[in-house]
């Protein structure tokens, strides 16, 4: 333990925890506790004396929060309980010399949980001291916690737990860590990008969505629409989208929760919220979708014509399933096989020292994702000309029959797929990985769906199969059709009454995070770390710190 030097103490005192004597120090990072024994006390000395006997330590980067509390709040669980019942409970009367430090603890499997640590002060002025003064040392060392959220609540997503998830995991933790939120329970699809249209931004410092992935894309389409015409930018494929200013938060509640597993590890909403709290940000690379010349949405993690066009179009109509309803459509879809022409064309990366199947996991502190922003930064300040892909630019094309085409602006990791959909993809190196999977037998593509939720083989190599890194790419339907054909199909299966078969429909409809896009032909170009999203990154099993509880500590389970 490094000892504490007299000028890094801001506070000392000699407080209880758990009936014990301790003397405890609060430095400029960290809360430090000091078991003690009372000492004989010399003849006419005005001091108690005390023998120091073991010694913790709280990091304040650790800390969620700090607050008197009330006893029954702690004891009860409180934080299980759902917010109306916890405010009743903190206008019972305090037990004002009480304070309760709030700090995580990282298990491992990338799960976050926190603990509770009272401290008994001998008055409610010693308390409400030690209260301030570590609100402000955490405010001074940790600048960038949002301290005001927008929160949208889907309440349909995944099973519909979206608002349960809020109301006793979520919400008590952000008041514990004195954030004021505005909360909003979605009515209908489009309410969030509604809101987020006209609203006041400038009143918060990140807009979390709790949901799915579409939710999150939703509100994702909503910021990045009015950052662009705050700005007076049309989006075109040839502007360059600005980043909003304000991050975005992910507390999963949906079916996939693909976003969330990929830039955190695991899909919990506590690690979310605490992820959030603590102010952690990585860049997201974001996706700009137009067809023919014609802005359609942004997408942030994956893109999927055939296959998985077709699959998501069948799932939507078996929403009642909740989330099983991917695995029935998908084993329909797999059944069917059914096969697209056309052509893509795209330009590949420039740099040569990474691509998609070298096995380079996007991780916390990614070198490729931090080395896309310095080149971001730099170049940050050219002229808009000199940035845009020139038509003259190396178009490479790929013609055929494909089962389906999929572009991964991120791994997409998920509980089926734990190495993601496209292992090596990473967040934030402004690039998609291209899977082509030209037709083949129903047994080949089983091996490669198979080899998808195996962590050691490599699911793209197939001879079927060809990948690519690319900054932007185009999908053209062979042989050139009827769209309003295509279209009244696609209305009537969307709407129950047609089944997806290859003889009646030539083309399929494409994947945008879990969405439907409706039109086969589709430009896409990708946006290096456009949006700023409230997640850590994915700590490297084993590198983990180990966390040693403080025996002091209250010992609360794991909630
Ligand atoms: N009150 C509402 N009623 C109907 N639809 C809504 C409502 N609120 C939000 N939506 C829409 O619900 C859609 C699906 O939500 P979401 O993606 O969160 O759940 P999911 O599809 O179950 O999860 P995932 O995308 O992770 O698979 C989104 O497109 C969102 O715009």
């Amino acid at each position: 333990m490094a000892a504490v030097l007299p000028d890094d103490v801001l506070l000392q005192t000699s407080l209880e925890i758990d009936h014990k004597p301790y003397v405890v120090t609060l430095t400029r990072s960290q809360l430090v506790l000091e078991a003690s024994e009372s000492a004989p006390v010399s003849e006419g000395s005005n001091y108690e004396a005390f023998i120091r006997v073991k010694t913790d330590m709280i990091d304040l980067n650790e800390v969620i929060g700090v607050r008197v509390e009330h006893p029954a709040s702690s004891k009860d669980k409180t934080l299980n309980k759902d917010v109306n019942t916890y405010t009743a409970l903190e206008m019972l009367p305090l037990q004002l010399n009480v304070f309760t430090v709030y700090y995580i603890i990282k298990s491992n499997k990338h799960r976050w949980r926190y603990k509770a640590l009272n401290i008994t002060c001998r008055d409610h002025n010693t308390s409400q001291l030690w209260v301030e003064s570590i609100r402000k040392t955490i405010h001074n060392i940790c600048p960038n916690r949002p301290k005001r959220l927008l929160v949208f609540i889907n309440p349909i997503g995944g099973k519909k737990k979206g608002p349960k998830i809020y109301s006793e995991k979520v919400g008590p933790l952000f008041e514990i860590a004195g954030i004021y939120t505005e909360v909003i329970v979605t009515k209908r699809q489009f309410h969030a990008r509604d809101v987020l249209r006209e609203c006041d931004l400038s009143k918060y410092d990140g807009i979390i969505s709790v949901g799915g992935d579409g939710t999150f894309s939703e509100i994702l389409n909503g910021l990045l629409d009015r950052t662009m015409r705050d700005c007076g930018i049309a989006q075109t494929p040839h502007s360059d989208p600005v980043s909003p200013k304000i991050p975005v938060g992910i507390i999963p509640a949906g079916s996939t929760d693909s976003i969330v597993y990929t830039t955190i590890g695991i899909s919990d909403p506590v690690t979310s919220a605490l992820n959030i709290i603590f102010g952690n940000k990585l860049g997201l690379d974001v996706s700009a979708v137009h067809q023919r010349g014609e802005f359609l949405k942004y997408s942030v993690s994956f893109l999927g014509y055939g296959y998985y066009g077709d699959l998501v179009a069948d799932s939507e109509r078996l929403r009642w399933m909740g989330p099983k309803r991917y695995n029935w459509s998908g084993f329909k879809k797999f059944l069917s096989k059914n096969t697209y022409e056309g052509e893509v064309s795209f330009i590949s990366s420039t740099d040569t020292s990474h691509h998609p199947r070298d096995g380079n996991k996007c991780l916390k502190d990614c070198s490729i994702c931090k080395r896309a922003r310095e080149n971001k930064n730099q170049s940050t300040g050219k002229s808009i000309s000199a940035q845009i892909s020139k038509p003259t630019e190396n178009w490479q094309k790929v013609r055929g029959r494909f089962i389906c085409i999929n572009a991964h602006t991120m791994s997409c990791r998920c509980a089926l797929s734990p190495e993601g959909a496209s292992p090596s993809s990473h967040i934030g190196d402004g690039h998609a990985d291209l899977i082509l999977i030209s037709n083949c037998s129903r047994v080949n593509y089983f091996r490669h769906l198979y080899r998808s939720s195996d962590r050691t083989s490599d699911q793209f190599d197939f001879n079927f199969i060809q990948v690519f890194r690319v900054k932007e790419f185009r999908f053209d339907p062979l042989p050139e059709h009827d769209d309003d054909a295509d279209e009244q199909t696609m209305t009537k299966i969307k709407e129950g009454r047609s089944q997806l078969r290859p003889a009646t429909i030539r083309n399929s409809v494409w994947n945008c995070d879990g969405e439907i896009l409706d039109h086969p032909n589709l430009h896409v170009k990708v946006h290096c770390q456009l949006i700023q999203l409230f997640a850590g990154g994915i700590e490297e099993i084993g590198k983990e710190e180990v966390f040693q509880c403080p025996p002091c500590c209250s010992r609360k389970d794991d909630r």
